[in-house]
């Protein structure tokens, strides 16, 4: 058994949480550089937390330069083991409409300028991520937004693009029609394929907040309009935080996935062959399985 701690990343329009106990902000220092921000502890229902805005206070970052590596690392550092990502997303889907949340439960990955892994040269590591959400915290996530009055649709196919612009409606439609893609978003990868190689369980909160371009009946997607929906909703996204800790408890057993194994068998650098510098940076995502 371990202690629980619960992280939030939060993205556009969520850059603080209330109603921790001891609530401290909290500057993280990894070998991957800064984080987006201090991170913010505390205490709710007796469970720990932590709190960090993925764009910065103040959204100082774009989804191209959030550093992902840094904020996963400084999670797993000072000891989280449930990380909840909470993102705005354009839907592809009619019954998936604004305002509406989609537990995420699939990715596809369209991003193509950011570092993508812990590992590389003088240690490689192949995780899977056939299943890149944890289905123990996800539930727990639907769970919360049920008892929070929110509605809300268990999984879905999240398309993580570059941008910082908006998709073609060329895009859009091949997304949705070609695709299968239900909503879409900028920020979930690579931070979903990072929680994993750093064996933490991760789930995906998707609060819909547009329609994309593809709908004949909206417009185009608007950033205004987007800001808009977030501020109706971020009161039922903090809603379904609060009741995440009743929800996992003080205390956990191993992930029942496995999600916290990821790297038993995936190291694939002979142990003679391994650099010691690059070995220095995997302290603490994966010091479990190298010592
Ligand atoms: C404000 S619209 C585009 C912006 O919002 C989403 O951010 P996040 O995932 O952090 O909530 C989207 O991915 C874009 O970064
Ligand atoms: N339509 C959209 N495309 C990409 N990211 C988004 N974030 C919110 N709406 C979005």
């Amino acid at each position: 058994m371990t202690d629980t701690m619960i992280a939030v990343i939060g993205g556009s329009g969520i850059y603080d949480i209330d109603g921790l106990a001891d609530a401290t902000w909290q500057t993280v220092e990894t070998p991957w550089g800064d984080p987006s921000d201090q991170i913010l502890t505390g205490m709710l229902d007796g469970v720990k937390m932590a709190f960090l805005p993925r764009h910065g206070r103040g959204h100082v970052h774009s989804p191209s330069t959030v550093p992902y590596r840094a904020n996963i690392d400084a999670l797993k550092r000072i000891g989280v083991t449930d990380v909840v990502s909470v993102s705005a997303c354009g839907s592809f889907r009619d019954e998936m409409a604004p305002g509406d949340f989609v537990i995420v439960d699939q990715f596809i990955d369209r991003t193509f300028a950011r570092e993508k892994s812990f590992f590389g040269t003088g240690c490689v590591a192949h995780v899977s991520v056939a299943h890149p959400t944890c289905p123990r915290l996800s539930t727990a996530c639907h769970t919360a937004a049920q008892d929070a009055g929110i509605k809300v649709h268990m999984g879905g196919t999240y398309l993580a693009m570059e941008g910082p612009q908006f998709s073609t409606l060329a895009e859009s439609k091949m997304y949705r029609e070609s695709w299968g893609a239900d909503v879409i978003g900028m920020t979930n990868m690579p931070e979903a394929k990072l929680a994993r190689e750093a064996e933490l369980c991760y789930a995906s909160v998707a609060m819909i907040t547009d329609y994309d371009s593809w709908h004949p009946d909206h417009g185009e997607v608007d950033v205004t309009e987007i800001i808009k929906t977030l501020m109706g909703n971020s009161d039922k996204g903090r809603d379904l935080v609060k009741r995440l800790p009743a929800l996992l408890g003080a205390n956990r057993e191993d992930c029942p996935h496995g999600c916290d194994k990821a790297l038993e068998f995936a190291i694939m650098t002979a142990p003679e062959k391994r650099d010691p510098a690059l070995l220095s940076k995997l302290d603490a995502v994966a010091g479990r399985v190298l010592g």
